[in-house]
């Protein structure tokens, strides 16, 4: 095969993987059937001779055959389908319909996006061959040169687009803050392992009531509490290890963060986090 580049062929009647369709797997009968295209020892498209491809059979072969489409049109926008006559029963069809897709159970490989009006087709039948031509640029691309576009048409078309695409808010960007050498959350996970009492009890149970006064008194360097979803923690070991900064963090010591905590990153498993850290629980009669 010349140039492969230059078509698009199909098999039609028994969905294969796409990828790997080739013209030899779809017709398995016509080995000595060539396709080239019309510039031999050129492979590209002739733009200005029109000619879009030929069919050849050898010579003993039934009829050679040539087909040509007047002018010369864009590329992109030809197709070319081979059917395979075994399943002439299969039609084609939707040559002209709107929607582009694969549709496994009618054995139609692809149809094109294009308005019925602006398709040229032919189909020819050698042997038991049949070969769909089908010329589908816009008649008025034939005539007429592309419109130019402004530049600036251009930049607003663009905008426009991209206007339709992207939500109306952008999504707040992230404030993560790198961590210092040694404070990875990796390194905060050891350090719930490793050491005995982060959370300052000195033997006290975890497991007492604590008012919210006593929460605001524990705002020094060793103990800095905070009160999470209920739960009052020690947050001072973790300051250095919160990826959202130790700026941040110091807004929860000393009071109920939970509103903060939610809006930031509602997300965030903070139970597991600072279980290790746990004082208490927070004494909502006082
Ligand atoms: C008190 C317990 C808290 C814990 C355990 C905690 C934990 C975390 C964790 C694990 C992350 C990383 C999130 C991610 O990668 O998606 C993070 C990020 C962050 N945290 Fe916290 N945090 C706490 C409190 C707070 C508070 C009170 C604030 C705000 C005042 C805050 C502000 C942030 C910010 C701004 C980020 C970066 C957000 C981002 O990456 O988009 N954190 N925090």
């Amino acid at each position: 095969m010349a140039s492969n580049d230059d078509f698009t062929f199909c098999q039609i009647g028994l969905p294969a993987d796409r990828d790997g369709l080739e013209v030899s797997k779809a017709v398995p009968d016509v080995s000595g059937v060539t396709i080239k295209d019309e510039s031999a020892s050129d492979a590209s498209f002739n733009q200005s001779s029109g000619i879009l491809w030929k069919d050849k059979l050898p010579s003993n072969g039934i009829s050679k055959r040539e087909t040509k489409i007047g002018l010369p049109a864009d590329r992109d926008g030809l197709e070319v389908q081979k059917a395979v006559p075994d399943v002439s029963g299969v039609p084609i069809k939707d040559e002209s319909a709107s929607e582009a897709s694969f549709n496994q159970s009618s054995g139609i490989l692809w149809k094109d996006k294009l308005p019925s009006n602006d398709i040229s087709k032919r189909e020819t039948k050698v042997g038991s061959l049949s070969f769909s031509v089908i010329d589908t640029s816009p008649r008025e691309k034939l005539t007429e040169p592309p419109k130019q576009v402004a530049p600036e048409d251009t930049r607003n078309s663009v905008n426009s687009s991209q206007q339709q695409k992207t939500p109306g808010r952008k999504p707040a960007p992230r404030a993560k803050v790198p961590f210092e050498k040694g404070y990875s959350q990796m390194h905060w996970l050891k350090l719930t392992q490793t050491h005995p009492d982060l959370a300052g009890l000195k033997g006290q149970s975890n497991r007492r009531l604590i008012s919210l006064n006593e929460v605001k008194q524990h705002q020094t360097e060793g103990a800095m509490w905070t009160v999470l979803k209920g739960r009052v923690y020690n947050i001072a070991p973790y300051m250095k290890f919160h990826p959202g900064g130790v700026d941040m963090l110091m807004k929860a010591v000393g009071k109920d963060c939970t509103s903060l905590f939610n809006k930031h990153h509602a997300w965030v498993n903070a139970e597991a986090l600072l279980e290790k850290c746990l004082v208490g629980n927070l004494n909502d009669s006082k």
